[in-house]
C-alpha cells in the first residue's frame, strides 16, 4: 500500500477496502507475515474485508507455536493446547463450537490433570537430591519480587528492554534479592520456566509487553482434538506461501 488515505470514522466492514479500491482503482493488497494464529487471524480478517492477503511464513507449515504432531495416532500438541477463556467471548468459541471440538476443562474441582502447582511435582539437584520445596517456594517469592521490581524499571523508560535486561539492572540495584548457591539454582529454573511459556530465551522476551495479556472468563479447557483443526479452518483458502522468510520490510 504506497497511498495515503484518510479515512472517516466508524466504517463499516470492508468500506476501507471500498474505499481504497475506489480511489486506487486496484483490490488492495497486504502481505502478512508470518503463519502463527495471529497472522492467519490478521490474514482471515483482512481477506473477509476484500483486501488481497498473501502470507509469507519461513517454516514449511502453519501454525507457528501452534503444532500438533498425529505421529502417535492420536493427537500431541507440542505448544498450545488449552483454550483460555472457555466462553462465548473467545473469538475461537464459534470455529471450535463449528468444528464440534471436544474440550477437557481442567481448571475448577473437577481437574484430575496435573496443575502447575508445586505440590504435584519436585524439583531435584544435579546429583538427583530433592530440593526441600520450602526454598522453592521462597525462591519462587523472591523471583515475584524482582519482577514487581522490574515495573519500576520500564515505568522510567520509553523505550522497551528485554525481561533479562530488567532483572539484571534490579538486581545490580538491590544486592538483597541476589541469591547465592542451590536459592540461585532455583531461581534460573524460574526463568527457564517463564522462556518456556514464551518460547523464547528470556534476553527476546519484551520487558513492556510480557505480561500485558488479558485473561477471558471461562476457565481453562485442553483442545482433546489438538489445536490444528481451529489452525486449518482460519487458514482455509488463503494464500499462504511456505518456505518464504521475510528477510527485510522497506
Ligand atoms: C510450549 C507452548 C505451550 C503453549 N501453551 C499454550 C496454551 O495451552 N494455550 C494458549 O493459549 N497459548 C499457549 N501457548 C502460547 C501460544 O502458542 C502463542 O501465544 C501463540 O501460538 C502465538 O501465536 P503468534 O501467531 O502470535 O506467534 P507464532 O505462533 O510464533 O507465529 C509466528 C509465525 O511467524 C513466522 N515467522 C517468524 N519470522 C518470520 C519471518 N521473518 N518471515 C516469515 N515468517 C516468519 C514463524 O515461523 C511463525 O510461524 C504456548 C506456547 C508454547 C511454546
Amino acid at each position: 500500500m504506497d497511498k495515503k488515505i484518510s479515512f472517516p470514522a466508524d466504517l463499516p466492514e470492508g468500506a476501507i477496502s471500498a474505499l481504497m479500491q475506489k480511489q486506487n482503482n486496484v483490490q488492495p493488497s497486504v502481505i502478512v507475515i508470518g503463519s502463527g494464529i495471529s497472522g492467519l487471524a490478521a490474514a482471515r480478517n483482512l481477506s473477509e474485508a476484500s483486501f488481497k492477503v498473501i502470507v509469507l511464513e519461513s517454516r514449511d507449515r502453519i501454525g507457528g507455536r501452534i503444532h500438533t504432531d498425529y505421529s502417535f495416532g492420536c493427537p500431541v500438541d507440542m505448544g498450545a493446547s488449552w483454550l483460555h477463556g472457555v466462553s462465548d467471548e473467545n473469538p475461537l468459541a464459534p470455529i471450535i463450537r463449528r468444528l464440534g471440538l471436544t474440550l477437557y476443562r481442567t481448571s475448577g474441582d473437577d481437574s484430575i490433570l496435573y496443575d502447575h502447582d508445586l505440590e504435584s511435582y519436585g524439583l531435584f539437584d544435579a546429583h538427583g537430591n530433592k530440593i526441600p520445596p520450602q526454598l522453592v517456594t521462597e525462591v519462587g517469592d523472591a523471583f515475584k519480587r524482582i519482577l514487581e521490581e522490574t515495573e519500576k524499571i520500564r515505568d522510567e523508560t520509553t523505550n522497551d528492554m528485554s525481561v533479562l535486561q530488567g532483572i539484571s539492572i534490579v538486581l545490580e540495584r538491590n544486592p538483597e534479592l541476589r541469591l547465592q548457591g542451590m536459592a540461585y539454582e532455583v531461581l534460573q529454573w524460574y526463568l527457564c520456566r517463564m522462556e518456556a511459556w514464551f518460547a523464547v530465551d528470556a534476553n527476546l522476551i519484551s520487558l513492556k509487553c510480557w505480561d500485558q495479556d488479558e485473561c477471558l472468563s471461562g476457565g481453562h479447557g485442553l483442545m482433546v482434538q489438538g489445536y490444528e483443526p481451529v489452525i486449518r479452518t482460519i487458514a482455509k483458502d488463503l494464500d499462504i506461501r511456505l518456505s518464504h522468510r521475510v528477510t527485510q520490510v522497506c
